[in-house]
């Protein structure tokens, strides 16, 4: 994995998503460098979790166009590769009805690991969501903030450059978004880009590089004045990324 993280890795190009005659997405142009921790903010029904699943390469737009180490492909050719580097976990985590421990182990095993290197990387991946003690627990009898740790541990090791949060902490209690918080901060320092998505710009401790901001299909800064006045405050102070 590239360490720079001032050349972007991942760039797309003209995004347009429609659904029926409707246009979701219009237009979008955005890029992403590693270990980048990135807001995204809109209203409901604005296109956050569309525009996240496209990213994931798990759905096709009507037009885009990615560059990927400099080279421009169309979404035929990306698909594949996104769906390697790229995690969507979604706002209710989706964990099998087996222990923490073998649905950590679930994307290790995929990958034809020996069993020593899962078990090696399963109990790194316990200690990152300090859930050591509930290894061999069923994923159905956790809480809503336990569910949400182990979701992102199994992603994380499987080492993606990017994880696609999808209101990871929406139905969380304020402790539980504070370790939620802290998490997503330690993926930042090991150089796994984030884009968390949000309602509210209120993000806790969150060490943002930058926040963006959807508006009937745009990515827009002028909306965000209106709708997220604090965060726009910050970004003027240059608190908050580009
Ligand atoms: N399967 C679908 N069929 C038709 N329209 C859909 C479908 N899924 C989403 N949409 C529409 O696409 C638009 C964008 O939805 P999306 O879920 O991406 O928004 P969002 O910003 O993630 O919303 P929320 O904050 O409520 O999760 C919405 O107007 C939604 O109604």
């Amino acid at each position: 994995m590239s360490m720079d993280t001032n050349t972007p890795w991942l760039k797309l190009h003209d995004l347009t998503f429609n659904r029926g005659d409707r246009t979701i997405l219009n237009n979008l142009s955005l890029e992403f460098r590693a270990g980048e921790l990135v807001l995204m903010t809109g209203q409901n029904g604005s296109g956050k979790t569309t525009l996240l699943r496209i990213l994931a390469g798990l759905m096709k737009p009507r037009r885009v166009e990615f560059e990927i180490a400099g080279k421009r492909l169309n979404w035929r050719q990306s698909y594949r590769y996104l769906r390697e580097q790229i995690c969507y976990l979604h706002q209710h985590p989706y964990l099998f009805d087996c222990s923490v421990y073998d649905n950590i182990a679930y994307g290790l095993k995929r990958k034809k690991l020996s069993r020593q290197a899962i078990g090696a990387k399963v109990a790194e991946a316990l200690e990152l969501i300090s859930l050591e003690h509930l290894a061999n627990r069923n994923c159905q009898e956790l809480s809503g903030g336990e569910k949400q740790r182990v979701a992102i541990a199994r992603a994380w090791a499987i080492a993606p450059r990017l994880m696609l949060l999808d209101e990871p902490v929406s139905n969380l209690d304020k402790r539980s978004r504070a370790i939620c918080y802290d998490l997503i901060n330690q993926l930042q320092q090991q150089q796994i880009g984030v884009v968390y998505t949000s309602h509210e710009p209120q993000t806790g401790k969150l060490n943002l590089n930058r926040h963006i901001h959807l508006y009937e299909g745009e990515l827009s800064t002028k909306s965000l004045e209106t709708e997220c006045p604090l965060t726009a405050i910050e970004l003027k102070k240059g608190n908050v990324g580009k």
